[in-house]
């Protein structure tokens, strides 16, 4: 079994609050922070202090258990219709990642079912500590299908972080990796750098370090160059919404390097837990990508790059289409195309 053992959980439920990894401190700073409310766990999703699918899903789903401990509401009516407005203001946080409306939509079916208020409150931290348990597991047997993809000495391409910090634990592009490293198993991994927030030179160049994984940075515009000069056998990635032909919403640059290895004739692996999977969409097209303030791309790190006054576009993930797709890697094994037949058999 996996351990980990540098890399610390980035979500932690301490019952009168949540304990974070600040992930947008890192890695000048590794700092944990303490959310006292629910409102403290919006703002964290918001500002990104804690990302990635997973995590986002699973860090709301504590809010709202800490929402329902703190609420004073002493009729049940009254405390449902507050619990329901703490998921409503959570679920606003941010807008593409399925995972979190996937995990307040269980936290909300929790609450309904519930016949009182101490009912409710512990069965809703019971919900959100499965939540999190599921998400564990999920990802230790993503890493395990998706290392049986690689072969000894193969070097990797990613992008962004879907690693342990961006889930409960081991990560879902990245958990092959970790594994990997704990087998003894050599693997190169190219990480791009992630333009504009830098996931992927600040968190995937931090944790692939912290585990001992042979790690390489490039910048993303490095992606067709390095991919043709260091002969890369593979691209595998996170996601954030599978629609339920295949197509496939994650962090922006994603469509570009799948165009890229189509070109190259390498294959092109998505990675992501069923909870990622939103079947209630027909196609890529009708998932909603966030766009976020400009200034993440007119500043780094604080610093401003780009004119004063310029016009900005600024959309935090693409789409994917299918058939770029080689395989969709999660906790039940691999996908493989036809992906509308054949992903019913893996998601329920
Ligand atoms: C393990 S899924 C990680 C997923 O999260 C990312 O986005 P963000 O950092 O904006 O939350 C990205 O698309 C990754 O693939």
């Amino acid at each position: 079994m996996t351990t980990l053992a540098p890399l610390p959980y980035s979500v932690q439920w301490e019952n009168t609050h949540i304990t974070l990894l600040n992930q947008q401190a890192l890695p000048a700073i590794t700092e944990f922070i303490h959310l006292h409310s629910v409102e403290d766990v919006y703002d964290s999703i918001l500002t990104l202090k804690v990302r990635g699918a997973p995590a986002i899903g699973l860090t709301a789903a504590f809010g709202v258990a800490l929402g329902a401990k703190q609420e004073a509401a002493t009729d049940l009516a009254d405390f449902k219709k507050n619990v329901t407005e703490h998921i409503e203001r959570l679920a606003s946080s941010r807008p593409t990642a399925v995972n979190l409306f996937w995990a307040l939509k269980r936290m909300k079916n929790i609450l309904q079912e519930a016949q009182s208020i101490s009912a409710a409150k512990e069965a809703l931290v019971f919900e959100a500590k499965a939540i999190f348990a599921e998400d564990e597991e999920m990802c230790r047997k993503i890493g395990e299908h998706g290392l049986s993809l690689f072969e000894k000495g193969d070097s990797v391409l990613t992008h962004c972080n879907a690693g342990g910090i961006a889930t409960a634990r081991y990560g879902t592009a990245l958990a092959p990796f970790h594994l990997a490293k704990e087998r003894n198993f050599p693997l190169k991994v190219y990480a791009c750098e992630t333009r504009p927030v830098l996931q992927g030179a600040r968190l995937t160049a931090w944790e692939l370090m912290q585990a001992g994984v042979d790690v390489t940075l490039i910048s993303d515009n490095m992606a067709a160059h390095t991919i043709h000069q260091k002969e890369i056998d593979a691209i595998i990635v996170g996601a954030d919404r599978i629609a339920a032909n295949g197509d496939t919403a994650n962090k922006i640059g994603t469509l570009g390097l799948a165009i890229l290895a189509k070109h190259f004739g390498i294959p092109f692996y998505v990675a992501a837990p069923s909870s990622t999977f939103d079947l209630s969409l027909e196609s890529g097209a009708s998932i909603p990508i966030e766009e976020r303030d400009g200034a993440e791309i007119t500043y780094i790190q604080g610093i401003r790059v780009a004119p004063e006054d310029v016009s900005t576009f600024n959309p935090a993930f693409d789409v994917t289409p299918h058939h770029l797709i080689t395989g969709i890697i999660t906790e039940n094994g691999i996908i493989t195309p036809e992906f509308a037949h054949n992903i019913p058999n893996f998601v329920k």
